[in-house]
C-alpha cells in the first residue's frame, strides 16, 4: 500500500514535539496510530543545555546537548530521521507535507495555509500576541526550509477552532473601534480541544452535535473550552495566551489595574512586565518554588506552605472557570481532562471534582487513579460523566496536512 510521510512541527513555550507519521496515501486511520518517529525537546529545564528524548523502532534515548542555538538542535534531532540507530527514512526527500502548529492567526488566518514568505512575515509580526510562541515556530519553519526545501509547510492555527465564537464571547468590554483593529478573543489550544470533542462523543457514543462539553486543557499553558454541539462557544484565553486559568508560569487573569501600577508606581517596562507574567507567575510565581506541576504536588505533600498555597489558587481559579463555562453552555455533558497536567495530575482532578460536586460532577476516586488511555473516571450515578483524554494536536496537525496532499 503506498503511504505519505508526513512530520509535524509541535513548538510550545518551553519544549518542541516532533513527530512523523507513515500514512496510507487514499484513506485515513480513525484511531491515531503511533508516529514512525518522535522527539521532544525541551530547551527550558537546565540552562544551556537542550534535553532531547527521540523514540523510534521500540526505543527511547534521551540525550542532554549543549543549547547552542535552537535551530542547530532541531537540525541534529531532525538528522536523526535519516541516519544513525533512529533512521526511519532513507532521505527527507521521502516527506513531502509538514505541518507546524502556529499559535496565533490573528484577525487573517485562521483556515489551515500553506506557508509562503509572506505568512512567514504575517506569523513575524504576531510575535508581540504569542512572544513565547511564535519565534520558535519561525525557528521551525526555517529549518525545515532548508532540509526539506521541496516540502510542503502547512500552518494550522490553534486560534481556528474559536473562530466562529458568539460574538458576545469575542468582543473586550472597551471601546469597540479596538475590537476592529483586532483587540479581541481569539482563543487557543484548538487544535486540541476541537481533536477532544470528537473523541468524548466517540467514548460517549453520542453524536457530537447533541453535546455540551466543556474540555480542560491543562498543560504548561492552560485553558477551557465551552463546547456545544462540536462548536466553541467560549474559552477561557483571549487576545493571548496570557488570559484565563491560572498556568505553569503564566499569571492568567489578573486585574488589569496590577499592570497599570507596576507601570506608573513601580516603574516597570513593557518587557519586565511580560517577563514577570509569563515566565515569573502562575504556579511558578506563588510558590516561589517550581511552575512544574510534579513538584507542586510533591512538595505539597511534604507540607510545603508555598506549594499548597500554588495548588489552591491554582484549583481555585480552574473551578470559577468551570463555574464560567458551564453557565456559557448552559449545562454540561462532561467535563473533559486532558494535557500534562489533565491527564496525569490526580490530586488535580480529585479537588477540583469535589469542589464542584454540587453540580452533579462526582469523581469515582480509584477509577481517578487509572493510568494510560482514554477514559471516563465519573462514578456510575454521576449526570455529568468525567473524561481523561491523552491531548492529540500532533495527530490532529497530520490529518489536516494529509487533506492538503497534492492530487
Ligand atoms: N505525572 C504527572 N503528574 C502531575 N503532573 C504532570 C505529570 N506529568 C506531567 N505533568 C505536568 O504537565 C505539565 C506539562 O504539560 P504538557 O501538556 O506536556 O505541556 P505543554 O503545554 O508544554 O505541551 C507540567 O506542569 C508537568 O508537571
Ligand atoms: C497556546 C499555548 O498556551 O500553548 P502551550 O500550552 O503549548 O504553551
Ligand atoms: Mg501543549
Amino acid at each position: 500500500m503506498k503511504s505519505v510521510y508526513i512530520l509535524v512541527l509541535n513548538a510550545g513555550s518551553s519544549s518542541q514535539k516532533s513527530c512523523l507519521y507513515q500514512l496510507p496515501l487514499l484513506s485515513l486511520p480513525e484511531h491515531p496510530p503511533a508516529p514512525l518517529w518522535q522527539a521532544h525537546i525541551d530547551w527550558g529545564k537546565t540552562a544551556g543545555i537542550a534535553v532531547v528524548k527521540i523514540k523510534a523502532k521500540n526505543q527511547i534515548q534521551t540525550q542532554e546537548i549543549p543549547l547552542i542555538s535552537r535551530p542547530e538542535v532541531m537540525r541534529y534531532v531532525l538528522h536523526t530521521l535519516v541516519s544513525g540507530e533512529f533512521q526511519v527514512i532513507e532521505n527527507f526527500n521521502q516527506v513531502t507535507i509538514a505541518g507546524h502548529r502556529i499559535v496565533h492567526g490573528g484577525m487573517k488566518y485562521h483556515l489551515p495555509t500553506v506557508i509562503t514568505p509572506q505568512v512567514q512575515e504575517d506569523i513575524r509580526d504576531l510575535i508581540p500576541l504569542a512572544p513565547a510562541h511564535h519565534p520558535a515556530h519561525l525557528e521551525g519553519i526555517k529549518v525545515l526550509s532548508e532540509l526539506l526545501p521541496h516540502c510542503r509547510q502547512i500552518a494550522v492555527f490553534d486560534t481556528a477552532f474559536h473562530h466562529d465564537m458568539p460574538l458576545a464571547a469575542q468582543v473586550y468590554p472597551i471601546p469597540y473601534p479596538w475590537y476592529e483593529k483586532g483587540i479581541r478573543r481569539y482563543g487557543f489550544h484548538g487544535i486540541n480541544h476541537e481533536y477532544c470533542a470528537q473523541r468524548a462523543a466517540q467514548l460517549l457514543q453520542q453524536p457530537l452535535d447533541s453535546l455540551k462539553l466543556i474540555s480542560c486543557h491543562l498543560g504548561n499553558g492552560a485553558s477551557l473550552c465551552a463546547i456545544a454541539g462540536g462548536k466553541s462557544v467560549d474559552t477561557t484565553m483571549g487576545f493571548t495566551p496570557l488570559e484565563g486559568v491560572m498556568m505553569g508560569s503564566r499569571s492568567g487573569s489578573i486585574d488589569p489595574g496590577i499592570l497599570l501600577h507596576w507601570l506608573r508606581n513601580e516603574g516597570l517596562n513593557g518587557d519586565q512586565i511580560n517577563h514577570l507574567l509569563n515566565q515569573e507567575s502562575g504556579l511558578k510565581g506563588v510558590s516561589q518554588l517550581s511552575g512544574d506541576m510534579r513538584q507542586i504536588l510533591s512538595a505539597r505533600e511534604q507540607g510545603h506552605p508555598g506549594a499548597k498555597l500554588a495548588f489552591d489558587v491554582y484549583i481555585h481559579r480552574l473551578a470559577q472557570s468551570v463555574g464560567a463555562m458551564l453557565a456559557s453552555l448552559g449545562g454540561c455533558d462532561a467535563l473533559i481532562f486532558t494535557g500534562g497536567v489533565g491527564e496525569n495530575a490526580t490530586p488535580v482532578r480529585a479537588e477540583l471534582c469535589k469542589n464542584l460536586r454540587f453540580l452533579g460532577i462526582d469523581c469515582d476516586l480509584e477509577k481517578n487513579q487509572i493510568r494510560g488511555g482514554d477514559h471516563d473516571i465519573a462514578t456510575p450515578n454521576s449526570p455529568v460523566r468525567i473524561l481523561v483524554i491523552t491531548a492529540e494536536e500532533d495527530w490532529a496537525i497530520a490529518q489536516t496536512c494529509w487533506r492538503f496532499q497534492e492530487p
